[in-house]
């Protein structure tokens, strides 16, 4: 199967091209810059140390819809608008890892990514790709709208408490830290060294894109939950996301039953892992590995729910959820490709 990455060179990008590389079902890998095509991949990335030269191409969204099995859009938002329609009508199913396809009402994503939304008629076409909840959608589709790395986090925490209604609408407060590669390859004063190291900061404060695409994703369980309370902040460590949420059930519910509903919840679901009572997970037990892993308990004086969320950013957070979503659209093995322990310390 021939695979293409457009944003190769960003670091979504090369992440891709690391699980690809290795999986069993891809013979052939296709770069694309809009930056630098012509140069060869091994010079920008040196790890690869390759013997081969690796170029990279023009982007050409006719020929690459009917060349490429599957393309992954590892742009900055507003790219994927512009490359979506261009690349339909062939024979490439679309896997965007960007927000531009994420939020199906156009005037809700001009809100929050101050951008121009993609027409309606593709939103419509696009099927949100986190397989632990809307696996029947995602093998039939042909464009996927890959999650946020703070919504993937966030909405495998909540899933198990809200597909059931069992939690007080106004209740959820969510409080999650990033390292400094989910802003991505170009650095900027936010996430320069001298700034980020020994230092904890709060961004976008009650302005983060990914409020409404987890807002959205709950109302799909539970039409009822009122706006949450997410702030996000930027941690001084490379990879990993952790979303720390609390909530207050409707109903009293002991620390066993909570424990068994996420258990037997993610029992069938191979990449999230409940830890066991009193244990909860930090960001590097999942570091380059595809895993979310989920810690909670409850507070009896409170009768609030504490759910620890971590995945790495830019695996389960972009890259390897992404290559997930393709091993299920292509029928291959769920975990074709992914099953890699992560990397400690
Ligand atoms: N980093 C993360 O943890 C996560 C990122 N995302 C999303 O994934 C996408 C990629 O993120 P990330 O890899 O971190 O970003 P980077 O900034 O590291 O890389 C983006 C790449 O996109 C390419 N690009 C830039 N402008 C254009 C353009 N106009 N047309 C085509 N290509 C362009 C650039 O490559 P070139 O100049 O070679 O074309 C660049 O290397 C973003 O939308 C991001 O929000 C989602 C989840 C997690
Ligand atoms: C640390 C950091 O800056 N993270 C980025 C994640 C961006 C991202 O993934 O954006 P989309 O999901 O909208 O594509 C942020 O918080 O905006």
């Amino acid at each position: 199967m021939k695979a293409g990455i457009v944003g190769a060179t960003g670091y979504g990008g090369i992440e891709l091209f690391r699980l690809l590389r290795e999986h069993p079902e891809i013979e052939a890998i296709h770069l694309y810059s809009s930056s630098q095509a012509g140069e060869d991949f091994t010079n920008i990335y040196k790890h690869l140390n390759s013997q081969e030269t690796i170029v990279l191409e023009e982007l050409q969204p006719d020929v690459m819809k009917f060349e490429l099995d599957v393309v992954f859009l590892a742009t900055p938002a507003g790219v994927s608008r512009n490359l979506t329609p261009d690349l339909l009508g062939g024979s490439a199913v679309i896997i965007d890892l960007s927000g531009d396809l994420r939020l199906k009402d156009p005037e809700v994503y001009e809100e929050w990514y101050k951008k121009e939304s993609v027409s309606d008629h593709i939103l419509k076409q696009a099927v949100y790709g986190l397989p632990e909840w809307n696996k029947e959608e995602i093998v039939n589709a042909k464009v996927i709208a890959n999650p946020g790395c703070y919504p993937t986090a966030t909405l495998l925490g909540l899933a198990p408490l809200i597909k059931d209604r069992l939690v007080e609408p106004h209740s959820i407060v969510v409080d999650a830290k990033s390292g400094v590669s989910g802003a991505g390859k170009n650095p900027n004063p936010m996430t320069h060294f001298a700034h980020t190291q020994e230092n904890i900061q709060i961004y976008k404060v009650n302005q983060h894109q990914h409020i409404p695409e987890i807002e959205q994703a709950l109302h799909g369980w539970d039409e009822a939950i009122e706006p949450i309370t997410f702030s996000t902040h930027l941690a001084p460590m490379v990879r990993g996301i952790m979303s720390t949420i609390y909530l207050k059930m409707k109903e009293p519910i002991t620390e066993s039953e909570l424990h068994e509903r996420f258990s037997s919840y993610y029992e069938s679901r191979p990449f999230v892992r409940v830890r066991q009572e009193g244990n909860f997970p930090c960001t590097k037990e999942v570091y380059g590995s595809n895993y979310c892993d989920i810690g909670l308990t409850l507070d009896p004086r409170t009768n609030r729910v504490t759910i620890v969320s971590v995945i790495d950013n830019l695996m389960k957070g972009a890259a390897s959820q992404a290559v997930q979503n393709m091993n299920l659209v292509f029928h291959f093995d769920e975990q074709a490709g992914l099953l890699r322990l992560p990397v400690y310390p």
